[in-house]
């Protein structure tokens, strides 16, 4: 694959099994500074299992992955929680924990890496509620208390609060109703805009594709078979890419007949 300058996330012949099912197969995929990258594939493809290989979640069998330049199999303890502060995550199930309530999900990865007064604390909660578009009040809510779109926007405050570089995101805009996941997606678009983050996003949704991603990845077979704009996606004419990219979801989001 060609080589990308200063890649914040450079992951190269990676493989990973479960058992005798191997999921990743000698996969390469490059991340640029500054890029929303969406991540698609068909379902069990092993999108999440990749993202959850990158924070070192899942082992790997073989291969490298670097992340901030940084080799995470050769970095010590300290050395790690240094590069985990500099990334925030936004998982698919359990976005947030239902026994706390906003404040306290929001401050969880805060008290986890820093020693802040309650004070500071709230102050940090309360200005990322308000960067996600959020009102102040919905602090002291349960997450039963909100909307499913809340739900999201306080899972991506949670993703922010340590000012990270890096957001990765699994399917964020899931569950939510187009007018809901198209505001998402604008909200990513500007937050990568004026904070210039990276954003790692796996999504099914062909909306977010065209509104907010700089470039996509396609997964299949355990490694990634595409990568480029939405244009070269368009023009692929691999099987897979070609039902995806002009089957009858993609007509209605792109309008051609
Ligand atoms: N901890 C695990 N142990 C065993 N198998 C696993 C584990 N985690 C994931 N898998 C398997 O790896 C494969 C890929 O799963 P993954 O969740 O990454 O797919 P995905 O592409 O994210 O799918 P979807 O789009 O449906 O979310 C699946 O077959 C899944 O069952």
């Amino acid at each position: 694959m060609a080589e990308v300058a200063d890649p914040i996330i450079r992951v190269r012949d990676v493989t990973v099994q479960f058992g005798t099912t191997r999921v990743l197969n000698g996969l390469d995929l490059d991340v640029r500074r500054g890029e929303i990258l969406g991540f698609v594939g068909p379902s069990g493809a092993g999108k999440s299992v990749l993202t959850r290989t990158i924070i070192g979640l899942v082992p790997k069998l073989s291969g490298n992955i670097e992340v901030f330049g940084i080799d995470l199999d050769k970095a010590n303890k300290t050395d790690r929680r240094g590069i985990e502060r500099r990334w925030g995550i936004l998982f698919q199930q359990g976005a947030l924990f239902s026994s706390l309530t906003v404040r306290q999900n929001i401050q969880f990865p805060v008290r986890e890496y820093l020693k802040l007064s309650q004070r500071l604390l709230d102050e940090i909660t309360i200005a990322k509620l308000v960067m996600v578009g959020l009102k102040p009040e919905v602090i002291d809510r349960y997450p039963s208390e909100l909307s499913g779109g809340m739900i999201k926007r306080v899972a991506l405050a949670r993703a922010l609060a340590l000012d990270p570089e890096l957001v990765f995101l699994d399917e964020p805009t899931s569950g939510l109703d187009p007018i809901g996941a198209g505001e998402f997606d604008e909200l990513v678009r500007t937050l990568q805009r004026t904070l210039g983050l990276t954003v790692f996003m796996v999504t099914h949704d062909l909306d977010s594709l065209h509104t907010a991603c700089d470039r996509i990845a396609v997964l299949g077979d355990g490694k990634v078979i595409a990568a480029g704009t939405i244009a070269d996606m368009q023009a692929s004419q691999h099987p897979w890419l070609r039902s995806y990219f002009h089957g009858k979801r993609a007509r209605a989001v792109v309008g051609s007949p």
